[in-house]
C-alpha cells in the first residue's frame, strides 16, 4: 500500500510567525531577495502589516498597523509564500521545522517571530483571563458583558488601558506599586493621569499618536482553538464593547503595594468561611462591612484584603513563546525565558536568528536603549533581522540599526525612568495641571531620558539633547523654563 509523504519544501529563507516582526523580517528579505521564494510559515490565518510607515525624526516614527488576510501579504509580494501552519519542531541540526499539518521545511536561514504569550497569575483557572490576541479579547468582552465587579491585576500597558475603557463595572485594580503605571511612567506621571482618569479617556492625554491599529473583518479572523493569533496594538479595544452590567461610567478602587495570595473559587469560599469585602464606597467603615453579594470567585491579596468578583484578569507582562523550539535545541536563554540574540538578530543556533517579543537582546546595548516587548521594537528587529540574514548569506557585514540607539516609544525616550542609571542622576520636571507634564532624567549635565506628556512639541529636539549628549550644565533649571524656546537653541 502507498503511504501518502508529508509535503516538503526547501528554502533558502524560513520565516516563523506572522506578526509584525515575522511580517516585516519576510517583506524585506522578499524585497532583498526577488527571485527567492520567502517561506512565511504561521499559526494564524490572518496577518499583521505594517502600513503608512513614516521616520517622524532619526528615531521616533510613525505606522499605522492592520490585521489582513494573508492573500493581500502574497499578493503584494509573490514570492513571499504563506503556510498556515504551527511550527511543532526545530531541528536545528538538520535545517529543518515540521509543522502541525505533517509537513517539513529545510531552510537555510530561519528567523523565528513567535511572539509572545501572557503570563498569568495562575494557569488553567477559568476565572483568570490573559489578553493577547482578537480570540482572547473577544472572550474577555463576553465575560464583561455579564459582569458586575472585575479584579485587574498588574500595573503594566494592558491594565492602564482597562481601567480607563471599561464602563459599567467595579474595578478593582490591585498593583505591586506605590503608584499607577509603573512600567510606563513614574508617580509623578502617574498622579497627573490619576488625576484626569475621572474625566478623560488616556488616549487624549498620552496621546498614542504614531500608531493606529485596524482590523480588515475581526469576526472572520478567528484562529481557533488552540492557535495562537498574533498580538494586539494600540487601540485593539476599538470596536469592542467594553461595558459591564450596570449603568455607571467608571468605578475604580486601586490597592496598591499588594499581590494575589490566594484564589478561590466560590464553594471553597464558602468552605474557608472568610468574609469578602464590598466595592469601597467609604474607607473609614471599610474593615467593619463586608459584602453580602456571592460571586463566582474570590481574590486574597497579599494585604489581607479579600474581594469577590466575576473574574480576573491577569494583566501581569508576558512570556516568549519559545516552547515549540526548545525540544532537542540547546537555545541560550534570557532571563525572561527569550532566545537570546546579538548585535546581529542571530541566536545561538548556527543560522537561526529571532526577532520580538520571542527574543531576549543580548548584546551591550547603547546607553539610552533597552528592551521592552513593543510594536515598534518588534518591527525595527524584523527589520533589523532581514538584513542581517541577507548580510550573512552573502558574505557581507552589518552595522547596528541606528533604532537601537535610544529607546523612543510614544511619548518616552532613552532611559525614561532612569532604568539602570544607579542613585547618581537628577529629575527635572514641568506640569501643568491638565495640560502637560515633562520630566527629564539627567545625569553629569546630559539628558538620559524623558517622559513628554500632552502636546509638548520638544520630541524631536529632546530626541537631538539625548543622542548628542550635548552637555546643558549651564542651563541648570532653565532647560524646561517655558520661557525659554528649546527648539530655538537646539534644533
Ligand atoms: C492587548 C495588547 C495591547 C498592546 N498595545 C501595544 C501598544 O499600544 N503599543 C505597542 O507598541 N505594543 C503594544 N502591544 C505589544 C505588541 O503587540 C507586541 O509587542 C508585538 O505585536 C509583538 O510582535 P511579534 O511579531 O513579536 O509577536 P506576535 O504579534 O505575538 O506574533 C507572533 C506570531 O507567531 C505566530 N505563532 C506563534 N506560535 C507559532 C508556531 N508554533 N508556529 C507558527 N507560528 C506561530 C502567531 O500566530 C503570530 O502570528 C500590545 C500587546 C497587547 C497584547
Ligand atoms: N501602550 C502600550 O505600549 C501597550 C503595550 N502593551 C504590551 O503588551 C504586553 C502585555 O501587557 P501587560 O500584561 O500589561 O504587561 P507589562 O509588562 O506592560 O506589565 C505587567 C505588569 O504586571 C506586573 N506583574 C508581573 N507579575 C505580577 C504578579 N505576579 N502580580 C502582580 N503584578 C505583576 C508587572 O510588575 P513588575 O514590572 O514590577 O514585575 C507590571 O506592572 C507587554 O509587552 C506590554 O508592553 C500592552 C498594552 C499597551
Amino acid at each position: 500500500m502507498e503511504v501518502a509523504r508529508p509535503p516538503s519544501t526547501t528554502g533558502k529563507f524560513v520565516v516563523v510567525g506572522g506578526g509584525i516582526a515575522g511580517v516585516t523580517c519576510a517583506e524585506q528579505l522578499a524585497i532583498q531577495f526577488p527571485s527567492e521564494d520567502i517561506l512565511l510559515v504561521t499559526a494564524s490565518p490572518v496577518i499583521k502589516a505594517v502600513t503608512n510607515f513614516k521616520q517622524v525624526s532619526k528615531v521616533l516614527e510613525e505606522f499605522d498597523v492592520e490585521e489582513q488576510p494573508k492573500t493581500m501579504l502574497e499578493n503584494r509580494f509573490p514570492n513571499i509564500k504563506i503556510i498556515e501552519s504551527g511550527v511543532k519542531q526545530l531541528k536545528s541540526k538538520e535545517h529543518c521545522i515540521l509543522t502541525g499539518d505533517g509537513s517539513q521545511h529545510v531552510y537555510k536561514k530561519l528567523c523565528l517571530c513567535a511572539g509572545a504569550k501572557p503570563k498569568l497569575i495562575c494557569e488553567g483557572n477559568p476565572y483568570v483571563l490573559g489578553i493577547r490576541d482578537t480570540d482572547s479579547a473577544q472572550e474577555f468582552q463576553k465575560q464583561l458583558t455579564k459582569a458586575k465587579r472585575i479584579m485587574i491585576i498588574g500595573n503594566g500597558g494592558i491594565a492602564l488601558e482597562l481601567v480607563y475603557e471599561i464602563e459599567g463595572c467595579e474595578i478593582i485594580w490591585a498593583i505591586k506599586d506605590k503608584a499607577i503605571g509603573n512600567t510606563f511612567f513614574d508617580a509623578g506621571a502617574a498622579e497627573f493621569l490619576t488625576s484626569k482618569l475621572i474625566d478623560e479617556k488616556p488616549e487624549a492625554i498620552i496621546a498614542h499618536k504614531r500608531t493606529r491599529y485596524t482590523t480588515e473583518g475581526r469576526k472572520q479572523t478567528k484562529t481557533g482553538a488552540g492557535n495562537m493569533g498574533s498580538a494586539l496594538g494600540p487601540d485593539w479595544h476599538e470596536g469592542l464593547n467594553l461595558k459591564g452590567t450596570k449603568e455607571f461610567s467608571h468605578k475604580i478602587h486601586i490597592e496598591t503595594m499588594c499581590e494575589v495570595k490566594k484564589i478561590y473559587l466560590q464553594e471553597e469560599f464558602r468552605i474557608s468561611k472568610k468574609k469578602s469585602l464590598p466595592f469601597p464606597r467609604d474607607h473609614s467603615n471599610q474593615s467593619v462591612t463586608t459584602d453580602k453579594e456571592i460571586w463566582p470567585v474570590y481574590v486574597e491579596l497579599t494585604n489581607e484584603k479579600i474581594y469577590g468578583c466575576d473574574f480576573i484578569v491577569s494583566a501581569t507582562g508576558v512570556t516568549p513563546n519559545t516552547e515549540p523550539f526548545l525540544c532537542g535545541n540547546s537555545f541560550d536563554l534570557g532571563e525572561d525565558g527569550g532566545l537570546k540574540v546579538d548585535a546581529h538578530m542571530h541566536t545561538s543556533l548556527s543560522d537561526v536568528y529571532a526577532a520580538g517579543d520571542i527574543c531576549t537582546a543580548s548584546w551591550r546595548p547603547s546607553p539610552v536603549w533597552q528592551q521592552m516587548r513593543l510594536w515598534t521594537q518588534a518591527r525595527q528587529m524584523g527589520w533589523y533581522a532581514a538584513k542581517c540574514m541577507a548580510a550573512a548569506s552573502l558574505g557581507e557585514s552589518t552595522d547596528m540599526d541606528f533604532s537601537f540607539e535610544l529607546f523612543a516609544h510614544v511619548v518616552l525616550l532613552g532611559k525614561y525612568n532612569a532604568q539602570g542609571l544607579g542613585s547618581d542622576h537628577e529629575l527635572m520636571l514641568r506640569c501643568t495641571k491638565g495640560q502637560e507634564y515633562i520630566k527629564v532624567v539627567m545625569q553629569n549635565g546630559r539628558m538620559m531620558g524623558a517622559v513628554l506628556i500632552g502636546e509638548t512639541d520638544l520630541e524631536e529636539t529632546f530626541e537631538n539633547l539625548i543622542l548628542n549628549q550635548t552637555d546643558l550644565s549651564s542651563y541648570g533649571e532653565d532647560l524646561l523654563d517655558p520661557n525659554i524656546d528649546l527648539e530655538d537653541y537646539f534644533d
